[in-house]
């Protein structure tokens, strides 16, 4: 079976793309199946940093590769954490970067804690072939977490699509419906049949 790279070590963006690939027959590994290969993420934008992933990831396996980078933008925080969400708090935490969040957003009312997710997703094969698609989806940052599914900032952040919900109740389905990767891997979804067959 052929076999499709998700260029990422993050477990929970794995278990998305799984299911979102599912439909389609292909065997997908991520880096957790190549764990001495590491990537320095020095990009200035999410698109810098999908490419630097995707480039040297095909560079290393030589075998098609998507890659993505993502992002929390708090409008509050003139977007930060943005492309340096992940070591938001120094290290690569959840649970620092979400208290690091709250700290930061302390004396910020309800009213203007809005924020949006965003993802760039890069697809590279060996012959340089690309498609390049992103996605976003918005809502406002809570005052405690809430939830246990996903990661990052999910437990954090109410997305405008349910009521009451953080993006950590939701299962893992419901969330690739409404969420940045989800709609960046849909608009990705228009154009791959082309590109992986090529
Ligand atoms: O680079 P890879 O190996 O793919 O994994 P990563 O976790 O470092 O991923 P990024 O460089 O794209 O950093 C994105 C960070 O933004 C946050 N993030 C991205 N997508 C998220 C999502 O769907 N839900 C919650 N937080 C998310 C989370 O803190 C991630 O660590
Ligand atoms: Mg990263």
């Amino acid at each position: 079976m052929e076999t499709l790279v998700i260029a990422t070590k993050n477990m929970g963006k794995a278990r998305e793309y799984r299911q979102l690939f599912s439909p389609f027959g292909i065997t997908v590994k991520t880096l957790a199946d190549f764990p001495d290969f590491i990537i320095n993420e020095d990009g200035q934008t999410f698109e810098e940093n999908a490419f630097i992933k995707a480039q040297a990831a095909v560079d290393h396996l030589h075998l098609p590769v998507i890659a993505d980078d993502s992002g929390l933008v708090v409008d509050a925080l003139n977007g930060a954490p943005g492309v340096h969400s992940a070591r938001y708090a120094g290290d690569h935490d959840d649970a620092a970067n979400n208290a690091k969040l709250l700290h930061e957003l302390a004396t910020v009312p309800t009213a203007k804690r809005t924020a949006h997710f965003h993802t760039t997703i890069v697809a590279l094969k060996p012959d340089g072939a690309k498609l390049v698609t992103e996605g976003r989806v918005d809502g406002v940052i809570r005052q405690q977490p809430r939830g246990q599914n996903g990661f990052g900032y999910d437990p954090l952040f109410m997305p405008q699509e349910y009521r009451d919900k953080t993006m950590a109740e939701l299962t893992v389905e419901q969330k690739n419906k409404i969420s940045h990767r989800g709609r960046a891997m849909r608009a990705l979804m228009e154009k791959f049949e082309s590109w992986w067959r090529a």
